[in-house]
């Protein structure tokens, strides 16, 4: 049987129009209860009626996700570790795609520290994960970072690597760092024919935030998986707002952060 259309069915489940804004909050194991991961139900309930698709979690949050999703998308998210722990880049599998799937996810989602001497096992672990999802017709996102002795994880030949390796063992989705400009993204763009969406990383302010997403559109992206910028911020439905206007209506820097009552920051 055809599963092609299993994942396409899906990956319309959390993206508009093949634009993808995505909000993880698989954060809870890196970092612990950060803010805006405690009452993580009025975060989701924030986030997707300020114009998110999709947010991601590990399985055991899914029954905190599905009361407060507004109906938009769910992808679960199988590998972690801690800051705590022994090291992070030594992500280990926390699901399956059968777990996925009975908590009610429409896609599957899993990291890969590409350059780091975890990759060998973390490529086969994603490599087996593709397959085991197509089996099902679910989709996978790819977090595939450059992360690892000696390597600048914002280097875009680096980042065009891992986005490359994504497509290259079979997922649908990869997520990466942004460069820190359009025409350096536009290279990793191009390494792939997977969408490729960005993280966010750790909070800046709105203007900055809004200028990485329009930088990331500008570079031929398909969007976000932007975590901490939206979850921690002290009005998380504005700033999905005011990204959501970049991604879904093209929108400039000054018109997202007007439309999203951001327009002058504290
Ligand atoms: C906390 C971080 O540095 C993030 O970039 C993570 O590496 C990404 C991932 N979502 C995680 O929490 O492991
Ligand atoms: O799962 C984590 C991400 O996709 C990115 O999170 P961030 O907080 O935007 O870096």
């Amino acid at each position: 049987m055809n599963t092609d259309v299993g994942i396409s069915a899906r990956l319309e489940r959390i993206s508009t129009g093949g634009r993808y804004l995505i909000v993880p909050m698989d954060h809870g194991i890196t970092l612990g209860p950060v803010k805006g991961l405690v009452d993580i139900e009025s975060t989701i309930d924030s986030i997707t009626r300020g114009g998110a698709d999709a947010v991601l979690t590990h399985k055991g949050t899914a029954p905190r996700v599905h009361p407060n999703k507004n109906g938009k998308g769910y992808i679960v998210h199988v590998n972690g570790s801690t800051v705590i722990g022994p090291d992070e880049e030594d992500k280990r599998l926390t699901g399956t795609v059968e777990d996925a799937l009975r908590v009610g996810a429409d896609a599957v989602s899993f990291h890969i520290n590409v350059g780091s001497e975890y990759e060998p096992d973390q490529m086969t672990q994603l490599a087996n994960l593709c397959s085991r999802a197509a089996d099902f017709g679910v989709p996978v996102l790819a977090m595939a970072y450059a992360r690892g002795p000696g390597i600048d994880e914002k280097d875009p030949e680096s980042l065009a690597h891992a986005v490359r390796l994504a497509e290259e063992v079979g997922a649908d989705v990869v997520k990466t760092a942004y460069s820190g400009d359009a025409e350096s993204f536009s290279r990793v763009v191009e390494a792939t024919r997977l969408p490729v969406v960005i993280a966010g990383g750790s909070r800046g302010t709105d203007r900055e935030t809004v200028e990485m997403v329009r930088g990331t559109m500008d570079a031929g992206a398909a969007g976000v998986s932007m975590g901490r910028s939206i979850f921690q911020h002290d009005d998380p439905e504005a700033i999905t707002r005011a990204v959501s206007a970049v991604i879904h209506d093209d929108a400039d820097v000054e018109t997202a952060l007007e439309r999203a009552g951001l327009g002058i920051e504290a």
